[in-house]
């Protein structure tokens, strides 16, 4: 039948539906390009001694990059000055899942980082002489578990940040970024982590956050900034792993949450899109990827039983098309043909260790009862098993890194540190618990 009107409005000039389809097709060709003459990764699963330069970590590389940024970032970066906390954890985190020495020198350098950035009322801030922000606060206190020891620790003023979370709480159960921030999923993930790694989990804290959570699901299935917006993997993972952190699983609906969840792998790139219709972007190895060890949890699915995404399709993305085999510069990227920084250096990283480590929940070990008392918390929060039969890595074996926690994104060593040290200290002055 011929269309309605003389011009097919669905397509452009040149053919493409939209801007994104466009924009898909190229994608398809440059990792179809790099993907010409490697082998499936089925044949690669269980590494050996198939010297393949497509699928090998670039470590040396990449810990260069990272203590290059460390040692003086380019002045460019200037406008980045309210991330500090942030690049602190960029670096100290993909140097640690790497299994690089974080030394005295640098866990100084990172104590007098951070330290200036704390606000006297509590919380932390991006730069100097900012407002204390909870995606701030997130990154120091990480940065601070992963640098470890009682000196960094003590940076943190409990009390101060119980008091600050308090006043960002709003009266839906969610939590404002600043002071008249804006409001999102983020917050409450950001606060939970926060309060979870601290002991200052009070009732009063978590009170109506799940709920809030579960206002975010959209019929789509994924969970989205707030209620009503569209579902995107950042917002998942927060939304996901913030329930985990509190136990409230039951807040969304999880068999919608893991059919939208499994459509954000790609089948030609093996890498996760962040939303429908959307590219593959190497972040998203975590935003998307880390979720579904939690989801694995949330179903209470056997520890036999294996993750619903492809995890050497995964490592195959990252290893072959986030690393630049062409620019000695090292660092991971988004995808090929955009250049490399430290926030896709660590969450590719994250991603790897995720797909690599099967980090399960025994479904069968007794359940923590008492839902309301902080002292479930650490019990919980170490309850993973980094050792079942599962691991699976892409390439040689050497391309191995350490296994991280899917809802802190970090190491689960220096997580049990700071969890012995903070769950040592007494309850909060004045807590409910
Ligand atoms: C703790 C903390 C602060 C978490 C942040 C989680 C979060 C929202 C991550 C998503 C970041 C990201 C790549 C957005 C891109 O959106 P886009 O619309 O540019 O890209 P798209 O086309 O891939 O959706
Ligand atoms: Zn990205």
């Amino acid at each position: 039948m011929p269309h309605l009107f003389s011009y097919d409005f669905r397509y452009d000039d040149n053919g493409y539906e939209t801007e994104t389809s466009r924009k898909q097709l190229d994608v398809e060709d440059s990792v179809g390009n790099i993907y010409l003459d490697s082998v499936e990764p089925s044949s690669l699963k269980y590494g050996g001694d198939i010297d393949d330069s497509k699928h090998r970590l670039f470590r040396d590389k990449h810990e260069q990059f990272l203590r290059s940024m460390i040692g003086g970032l380019p002045s460019g970066f200037k406008v980045l000055d309210a991330s500090q906390p942030w690049f602190s954890l960029w670096c100290l985190n993909s140097l640690s899942i790497m299994g690089c020495d974080i030394d005295d020198e640098l866990q100084s350098r990172t104590i007098d980082t951070l330290k200036p950035l704390q606000d006297p009322e509590g919380g932390f801030c991006g730069g100097n002489r900012q407002l204390p922000h909870l995606a701030g606060s997130y990154a120091a206190v990480l940065a601070i578990t992963l640098v470890g020891g009682e000196e960094a620790y003590r940076i943190v003023d409990r009390e101060a940040m119980h008091r600050w979370l308090m006043t960002m709480k709003n009266a839906d159960g969610s939590f404002s970024m600043h002071k008249d921030g804006e409001v999102d999923v983020r917050g409450v993930y950001c606060a939970m982590v926060i309060a979870s790694l601290l002991n200052i989990m009070t009732p009063d804290l978590v009170r109506g956050a799940a709920e809030f959570i579960g206002r975010c699901q959209t019929c789509e299935g994924g969970i989205g900034p707030f209620p009503g917006v569209e579902a995107h993997g950042g917002y998942t993972l927060c939304g996901l792993a913030a329930l985990e952190i509190l136990d409230r699983f039951d807040t969304v609906n999880l068999t919608r949450l893991a059919r939208w969840m499994s459509a954000r792998q790609l089948g030609f790139e093996g890498g996760f899109n962040g939303r429908t219709n959307k590219l593959v972007d190497g972040c998203y190895s975590y935003w998307v990827g880390g979720a579904f060890p939690i989801l694995q949890k949330a179903l209470e699915r056997a520890a036999r039983d294996d993750y619903l995404y492809d995890r050497a399709a995964l490592q195959r993305y990252i290893l072959a098309c986030c690393q630049d085999a062409t620019n000695d510069m090292g660092g991971l990227r988004d995808k090929p043909g955009k250049s490399p920084d430290l926030y896709h250096t660590m969450y590719c990283l994250v991603g790897l260790s995720l797909s690599q480590h099967y980090v399960g929940v025994d479904p069968n070990a007794k359940k923590l009862e008492d839902k309301t008392s902080v002292y479930t918390v650490p019990v919980r929060m170490m309850q993973w098993d980094v050792s079942p039969p599962q691991k699976l890595v892409l390439g040689q074996q050497s391309n191995a890194v350490v296994p991280v926690h899917p809802v802190y994104s970090i190491p689960f060593r220096p997580l049990a540190a700071c969890v012995k040290y903070f769950y040592s200290l007494p309850p909060l002055s004045g807590s409910l618990v």
